[in-house]
């Protein structure tokens, strides 16, 4: 995979500083593109990760019931308008054949997948996916909770609205009464 391009990045908020007006060497701007560049380097450096990278760690514990974690916090890069949309993601699942992943690795399939320029539906599809192909369950939910920047700071201006995705898959997908255990463990 490429890794990212410091140079390229400095040149492009260079000119972008100079076509909204600014005077990119004045004080206060003569790092900034500097800064971007490291900062987008970190944002989507996702872009170098594989999630079913994380789902390597297993254990062979036999249980094959609900894991959830619930309530990790994400931060990822709107691909429309490269600002932040950011919340939180409710991942569950129910093992099957001893592959129990570590609960880390559950977070660290968000962070891989959402430092990326994203769609919300594409981050909470890609982590089930993601799930499905490496640890085979029983059944996989996830649940995506956001506020987009392009919608509170700009554009429609709609502060405190919520986006909410869902993913499901195996038994999740064909059990309604599964799903809604889950779903209530995710509220409670
Ligand atoms: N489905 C989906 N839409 C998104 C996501 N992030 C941003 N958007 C939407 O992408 C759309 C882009 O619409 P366009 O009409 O092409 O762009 P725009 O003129 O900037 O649109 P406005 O935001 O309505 O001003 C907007 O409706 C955004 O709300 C996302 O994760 N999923
Ligand atoms: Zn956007």
């Amino acid at each position: 995979m490429q890794s990212v391009d410091y140079k390229k990045i400095q040149e492009a908020v260079t000119m972008i500083l100079e076509a909204i007006g600014e005077d990119p060497t004045r004080e206060g701007l003569e790092d900034t593109p500097k800064r971007v560049a490291k900062m987008y380097a970190e944002v989507f450096q996702g872009l170098n990760e594989d999630p079913k990278e994380h789902f390597k760690t297993i254990f062979g514990e036999d249980h094959e019931e609900l894991v959830l974690v619930k309530d990790i916090p994400f931060f990822s890069m709107c691909e429309h308008h490269l600002v932040p949309f950011f919340g939180h993601a409710h991942i569950g699942y129910i093992p099957r054949g001893g592959k129990v992943t570590g609960l880390s690795k559950l977070a660290r399939a968000v962070e891989a997948v959402a430092r990326r320029p994203q769609l919300q539906e594409r981050i909470t599809a890609t982590i089930a996916d993601s799930m499905i192909e490496s640890l085979d369950p029983h059944g996989v939910i996830v649940v995506i909770e956001a506020e987009h920047m392009c919608m509170t700071m700009r554009g429609v201006k709609k502060p405190g609205a919520k986006t909410v995705t869902s993913a499901v898959r195996g038994v999740y997908a064909e059990d309604a009464q599964l799903r809604a255990e889950v779903i209530s463990h995710i509220k409670g």
